[in-house]
């Protein structure tokens, strides 16, 4: 790059190049005169600018013609960036990036972007300037620039792209260097969301393609044991290991320290003490950053002893912390961690987040939960990358062609007896994690984490394959087309349509075929123990299934009969489809009648159907009412509303029966519900999940009732924001002082609690006076005028006269189903 200093002197064009740039900024600051990054100012508003260029050099005019026009075009270029770098200079050496008048850099910016894509200067002076102002900011000021980059980024990075992802690449990787992971994580995720977002999914540029590993990070700890010395002093930061003494090889500390001998072999079955496994643990530190030393045996046989030790002293910990409750589960990451050297070397400090080594610390970082997950989670990643070394691992990848060497290990083959321990290894990690408390949600992110970058390594085996699909041919497109219309086509009905009953009797003469149509087979619903035996059968034969294809269809056979069954259920049984949580198995519909939720009377079905069946979700303060009067509704409209009851974690208090005051399920169950998003709210309650599922509402729909949820209020707002289609009543007491009256008579509280509610429920009266969040208000003074009141809100005012517990039309439903309920009918 030419001098400026030189260039400035014997070339008259860069003085008047600068003086037009010093115009075109006044310019701006009179058409911009915010001090901010937005607007953008665009080519418009330089445009008398724009066309003062040629003037200055006249190869820059549409119509110039001349054979040197390339070698021109080359000082021009080189003019432009030189008067730009001069008064980008004069600008950020006088003005702080905090001051208003910083605004002049990105008009200046934007100046130089409407000049790149005019092709007036080179494409990439633009990102030049941006590196060197992002190398002469502090990490804050860096922010600032970033604002102005994402603002400006399809506009900058639209056209010549090629010219400039060379000089972006290495100013977001220079930033993202001195960026610490754990201080500054969301600006490096802005940094990387920059990248991704200007360069191609497909593209190499920061793709490690050699396979290298990042062997400056050694993790150094103390090698002997020194009772005596003060732990303070000697706590200690593992480093950057860009000192010459380590040279790239953690010699010192990693290998002295650790006994690796037969008499060790006892590691694995008893706990060390904290002093003998301290050096073993940390010397794992060396195989995580260094995966392909555990192709020499004798290291491989290190790291599998180690790790045996350290997973024997975290189920020990895990044990102790469950043993004694309250265990010191408090974090020890720390916010600011010292240079062990006090080098002043802030990049190499802030590079990784940091392990803290010192022999003090251990115990205590052993029994800290999330610490022990960072480890397991290194441990599994290379537990995966040994089994990367498999032969039917590579069995997988062995049609790839041509196959990137560097990341393949071709030569390293992974026995099957340590391949047999890294899936052992890898399994009791899983469970691990998975019965931590959170553990089975944490351990589903690590997993697929894990699996989309397994993804990405089999795109590097692939030399990074450039990630576009072929265009369909108009013959495929065509094709594809055809045989989507002939499904879609009707095809000539079945005489005998798949699940009906044939009607070749009716051409018997009329009274045969009456006498042939009183067959209860034709309108009796079959008895629900009949599908248990079928059930049970579809089970023997999947047993037995020989090969996918029977299974299948042995699978559909059963699923058909498990739907019939239900269907049949769910006027019986209805709370049981609660504790339905695999399909496969529904066992719990065939059980005795007494421990679901429904009641015989419940079947008795002479309650009348509200018009409107959506779910009725009931709110108010505790005590004010709300079971009584859902008590009444279902007793006095008999088999049209079912109440939704909440599931636990908690185990059952005395008396409370499962199913009918909560559905009683373990941590696992619950989270699966979670998982699968089927809970309306939900919230912890001295360390208890306790959640409403909506499935359990859903079927209750579907089997023709309106549910009935009570929730606080809380979980109406949870419920409401989720989008659920309810219906929303708030049940209000007359005053406080009959809420508390009602409180001390139907309950033995302690003083401090009814105050607590009776706080909670001054402020659920105030909210419920919001607009439009309830659909009604009722308040309940005199229970029955209560209950007339919700009667009559869910039957609708115009329709309330109209015969409460007579009868509405039947539930649309399939011709064998209205035969019971005709049948059971008892008005
Ligand atoms: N209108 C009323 N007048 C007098 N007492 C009432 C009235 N309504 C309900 N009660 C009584 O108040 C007490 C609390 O009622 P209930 O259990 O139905 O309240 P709740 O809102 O369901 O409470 P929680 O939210 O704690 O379950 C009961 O003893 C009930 O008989």
């Amino acid at each position: 790059m030419p001098s400026a200093t030189n260039l400035e002197r014997e070339v008259p064009q860069v003085d008047q190049f600068v003086t037009l740039l010093n115009d075109a900024l006044n310019h701006a600051q009179s058409v911009k005169p915010t001090a901010t990054i937005e607007p953008p100012l665009t080519k418009s508003h330089f445009e008398p600018f724009l066309v003062q260029i040629p003037t200055i050099f006249p190869c820059a005019s549409p119509t110039y013609e001349s054979e040197n026009a390339v070698s021109e075009r080359g000082r021009q270029y080189a003019a432009v960036e030189t008067a730009a770098r001069t008064v980008f200079s004069s600008l950020i050496a006088s003005i702080s990036i905090d001051s208003s008048e910083f605004v002049q850099v990105w008009n200046l910016l934007d100046f130089l972007s409407v000049l790149s894509d005019s092709e007036q200067c080179d494409p990439a002076l633009l990102f030049w300037l941006v590196e060197e102002l992002l190398d002469s900011q502090t990490v804050d000021g860096c922010r600032k620039i970033f604002d102005f980059l994402e603002s400006r980024r399809e506009r900058i990075t639209a056209k010549n792209m090629k010219q400039k992802q060379l000089v972006i690449l290495r100013s977001c990787n220079d930033l993202l260097r001195r960026l610490s992971r754990a201080e500054d994580a969301a600006f490096c995720g802005r940094v990387f969301i920059f990248m991704f977002q200007s360069f191609p999914l497909g593209d190499r540029s920061s793709v490690n393609l050699r396979g290298e590993y990042h062997v400056e990070n050694v993790t150094t700890f103390e090698e002997t044991v020194d009772a005596s010395e003060d732990a303070a002093d000697k706590m200690e930061v593992d480093a950057e290991a860009g000192t010459p003494k380590d040279d790239g090889k953690d010699t010192k500390p990693t290998t002295k320290a650790v006994s690796f001998d037969a008499k060790n072999k006892s590691v694995s079955e008893k706990p060390l003490d904290t002093d003998a496994l301290y050096p073993i643990f940390w010397s794992l530190q060396h195989f995580f950053s260094q995966p392909t030393t555990l192709f020499d045996t004798a290291q491989l046989a290190k790291f599998k002893s180690g790790m045996e030790a350290t997973m024997v002293a975290f189920e020990m910990a895990e044990k102790l912390q469950r043993s004694t409750k309250g265990g010191d589960e408090s974090k020890i990451i720390p916010q600011k961690r010292k240079n062990p050297e006090g080098e002043d070397d802030l990049r190499s400090s802030n590079n990784n987040p940091k392990y803290l080594t010192s022999r003090e610390l251990f115990e205590l970082e052993i029994g800290d939960l999330y610490f022990r997950r960072h480890i397991l989670i290194q441990a599994f990643i290379i537990l995966d990358f040994l089994l990367s070394l498999t032969p039917q691992a590579r069995a997988k990848i062995a049609n790839i062609t041509p196959q990137n060497r560097s990341v393949v290990y071709g030569d390293k083959n992974l026995g099957d007896e340590d391949a047999q321990w890294a899936r052992g290894m890898k399994d009791r990690i899983t469970a691990y994690i998975q019965a931590e408390s959170d553990g089975y949600f944490f351990f589903r992110v690590v997993e697929s984490v894990i699996s989309r970058d397994k993804g990405w390594v089999r795109w590097k085996v692939e030399n990074c394959a450039p990630i576009e699909r072929p265009p369909v041919s108009p013959a495929e497109f065509n094709d594809a087309k055809a045989s989507a219309r002939r499904l879609a086509t009707n095809k000539r009905l079945r005489p005998t349509p798949m699940g009906s009953l044939p009607l070749d009797f009716m051409k018997e003469g009329n009274e045969a075929a009456m006498e042939k149509l009183k067959d209860p087979a034709r309108w009796q619903l079959p008895d629900l123990s009949e599908f248990k035996k079928k059930i049970e059968n579809d089970d023997l034969d999947l047993d037995f299934a020989r090969n996918e294809k029977d299974k299948l269809q042995i699978l559909e056979a059963k699923a058909s009969k498990t739907w019939r069954a239900l269907r049949i259920a769910r006027r019986a049984k209805l709370s049981a489809f609660g504790k339905i949580d695999d399909w496969q198995n529904i066992d719990v519909i065939f059980q005795d009648q007494s421990d679901t939720e429904e009641t015989p009377e419940a079947e008795t079905n002479n309650g009348r159907r509200p018009d409107d069946t959506k779910p009725i979700i009931l709110s108010g303060p505790r005590g004010v009412g709300k079971s009584t009067l859902v008590s009444m509704l279902l007793d006095r409209q008999k088999g049209v509303f079912g109440k939704i009851i909440r599931h636990t974690t908690r185990s059952p208090k005395e008396g409370e029966v499962d199913g009918q005051d909560y559905h009683f399920v373990d941590p696992k169950a619950f989270n699966t519900i979670l998982d699968g998003d089927y809970f309306l709210e939900f919230n912890n309650e001295d360390g208890f999940d306790y959640g409403t599922n909506r499935r359990t509402a859903d079927a209750m729909e579907e089997a023709g009732k309106v549910p009935i949820i009570q929730l606080d209020r809380q979980g109406t707002q949870a419920a409401k924001e989720s989008g659920y289609s309810a219906r929303f009543v708030f049940i209000s007491p007359p005053n406080i002082e009959d809420l508390e009256a009602r409180l001390k008579k139907s309950e033995d509280l302690a003083e401090e609690t009814i105050q607590n509610i009776l706080n909670t429920a001054q402020e659920d009266i105030e909210h419920s006076k919001s607009d439009q969040f309830y659909d009604i208000v009722i308040t309940n003074d005199n229970l029955e005028e209560a209950y007339k009141e919700l009667e009559q809100f869910i039957y609708n005012s115009t329709q309330g006269t109209n015969g409460v517990n007579g009868h509405d039309a039947p539930v649309e439903e399939d011709v064998q189903m209205n035969d019971e309920t005709n049948g059971g009918e008892n008005s």
